[in-house]
């Protein structure tokens, strides 16, 4: 009854203390309901037969209770009276019934069970679909915020099992709010007055019980922080990619220590709570059953002076336990549906996010005739500062890039380069200016279209522990199944000669995670990437320090068809090695969130500035 624990084990979101709702009162305890319609229409659109068949199931169950104590005070009497006349048919035919009653009785229950279970997993998967769908419309500066991956991680983990336990909970309600009701008019049979004891000695501790709730509530959003951080010690050392350097830096005590220690602050700060919790709620049931003694006291008193039948006797004893059980029950089901009603809240909230960065109502179109490979590209007077940073990365850049254009990107680790690409894709949006592609503003266009005109693949680039053919053709969904596509594109970029030597060339599982897994190195997987980049149908093509893990010769043979490779599409890379930006046919070079210089290699060089500062240096190295 008093079943809810107080949650030590799942990570909350950083609410911050001073939420306004931090002071509990209990008439906050009857809005508990105020998420109901939205979860109750959130599992009926998931599964409305076992929604249906939950609800038929917690009704029926709801009588069973006064059904098998009346038989129980009808076979008592049956007894009385068979010991009188002799004739035991009758008491027969009772227990029969009872025996009949009961196994229906538990039919009914594990029936119930199994339809909650089913619609559990069924919501489950629905609430987690729900979220990776928010998440999916929701743009890059969401993921980069501490108090967004608190919500999210908050909404994935608690919510998942929290509306079918909020529905069958309150259907739990409704079939004790039966057995209650039932109840009573039995024990209304006997004295008014019993029934009103049964029905007080519950209230203390139900309040005891929703303000015990709603702290635990509260403490767990405080405590999300130091949650995520144990989740994070704990992902660095269980995830393959940090377990070498763990080893080799002998990392793997320190950070133990580390998520031991978070971890015994968070259990002393709930220790406490937790003792106070189910030691008040032990001191109010404490009472509920000294006032059963007392009920049952009285009765038996009655049945002595032959008042009452023995049946009478067993009915009424059963009853008042069952009256202030179900009462029980009904005040500690509104007190946990409130605590589910507060988590629930937050998964609505999640849902509720709007991302900042969306396509506008009217997009204009951006389909390019199948003749034209390149798109091209301006930046008028772009500035742009990071979320919650002082300094902005851009300052007021403008350039223009013509159809087919092969542009490269330089400038000091830091400088914006890669900042520049996040707005060119609408990663994120400029503080000021306008970005435009085709001769308007990218904001004008649907941003599926836009982003399927630019193909980018990251410094930091996905590597997806799926087969070779899917790491190629995930940069062309349409295209996925297309292996001569793939294979022509895993050609370019020369990943072809590291699948080949694949157990199951294009087919072989890549990373270590899965079975049969292949790992592949930093260089592979970056020729994977690249592959990816090229089978894109896109008319521009971004590559962020796309060859950093080539070696020296794959490097050579990527670039000696530079031109075959870039198509006539709008090129625009970022490299730190010159032998590659020398391939463009213009050079920018970017400094302090402005571009300083802009020009041809052999331009740039007689120009003598920073770009030439910049090329000899790295030459003489290799003098
Ligand atoms: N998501 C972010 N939030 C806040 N600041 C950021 C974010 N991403 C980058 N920055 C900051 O913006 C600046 C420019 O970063 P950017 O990645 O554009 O540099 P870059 O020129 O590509 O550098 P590199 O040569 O090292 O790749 C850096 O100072 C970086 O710290």
């Amino acid at each position: 009854m008093q079943g809810h624990m107080i949650n030590m084990g799942s990570p909350m979101r950083g609410g911050g203390k001073n939420n306004k709702s931090d002071k509990f009162e209990l008439n906050q305890v009857f809005s508990a309901f105020t998420s109901l319609p939205r979860v109750l229409k959130l599992v009926w659109a998931t599964h409305p037969t076992l929604t249906v068949a939950m609800g038929i199931l917690s009704i029926a169950r709801g009588f069973m209770p006064a059904i098998s104590i009346w038989i129980t005070k009808l076979l008592i009497d049956g007894v009385v009276n068979s010991i009188k006349t002799q004739d035991f048919f009758p008491v027969f035919q009772l227990v029969l019934l009872q025996l009949i009653i009961e196994v229906f009785s538990r039919l009914l229950n594990t029936l119930g069970n199994i339809v909650q279970q089913l619609l559990q997993e069924r919501v489950s998967v629905r609430v987690q679909v729900l979220i990776l769908e928010k998440s999916n419309t929701l743009d890059l500066s969401f993921f980069e915020n501490p108090e967004f991956y608190d919500k999210l991680r908050q909404a994935s983990e608690q919510s998942v099992f929290r509306p079918v336990q909020m529905i069958s909970q309150t259907f739990d309600l409704g079939r004790t709010l039966i057995t209650f009701v039932s109840m009573i008019f039995l024990l209304l049979r006997l004295e008014w007055w019993l029934a009103a004891v049964a029905l007080i000695v519950p209230i203390p501790a139900f309040i005891a019980d929703s303000r015990y709730g709603w702290m635990g509530y509260q403490r767990m959003r405080w405590q999300s922080p130091e949650r995520r951080q144990m989740q994070y010690f704990n992902m660095v050392m269980t995830t393959d990619t940090y377990n070498k350097e763990i080893k080799l830096f002998n990392l793997g005590n320190f950070f133990i220590d580390q998520y031991r220690k978070l971890g015994y602050k968070l259990y002393d700060e709930n220790k406490a709570l937790l003792i106070r919790r189910y030691m008040t709620s032990f001191l109010w049931l404490s009472l509920s059953v000294i006032a059963n003694a007392a009920i049952y006291l009285y009765v038996a008193w009655q049945a002595v002076l032959s008042r009452i039948t023995l049946g009478d006797l067993t009915l009424f004893t059963q009853t008042a336990v069952q009256v202030s059980q179900s009462f029980q029950s009904i005040l500690s089901g509104i007190s946990s549906t409130y605590e589910n009603n507060l988590f629930v809240g937050t998964l609505f909230e999640f849902l509720e996010y709007k991302p900042n960065i969306s396509s506008p109502e009217k997009p204009s179109d951006l389909t390019v005739a199948d003749t034209q490979k390149g798109l091209d590209v301006e930046f008028r007077n772009v500035s742009f500062t990071y979320p919650g940073k002082r300094e902005a990365v851009l300052k007021n850049v403008s350039f223009k890039i013509a159809p087919g254009e092969a542009v490269a990107l330089v400038g000091r680790n830091g400088a914006g380069k890669t900042t520049l690409v996040k707005l060119l894709t609408r990663l994120y949006d400029p503080d000021e200016g306008e970005i435009l592609m085709g001769g308007r503003n990218i904001k004008e266009y649907d941003l599926k279209e836009l982003r399927e005109q630019v193909g980018v693949i990251f410094q930091d680039y996905a590597t997806y522990f799926m087969s070779a053919r899917e790491n190629i053709g995930v940069g062309r969904l349409a295209e996925i199944e297309n292996l001569e596509l793939v294979t022509a594109s895993a050609h370019k970029s020369g990943a072809d000669a590291v699948i080949d030597k694949l157990p199951k060339g294009y087919e072989s599982m890549l990373g270590r995670w899965f079975t049969e897994g292949t790992q592949l190195s930093g260089g592979e997987w970056q020729k994977i990437a690249l592959a990816r980049a090229f089978i894109r149908d896109a008319r521009i093509l971004v590559l962020d320090e796309p060859t950093s893990s080539l070696d020296a010769q794959a490097e050579y043979e990527v670039f000696a068809s530079f031109r075959e490779l870039t198509e006539g599409k709008t090129a625009i890379f970022i490299s730190h090695r010159f032998s590659t930006v020398r391939l463009a046919d213009r050079i920018f070079v970017l400094e302090n969130g402005e571009i300083i210089e802009n020009g041809s290699h052999h331009e740039l060089i007689a120009l003598d500035g920073r770009y030439a500062e910049l090329f000899n240096l790295q030459a003489e190295a290799y003098r």
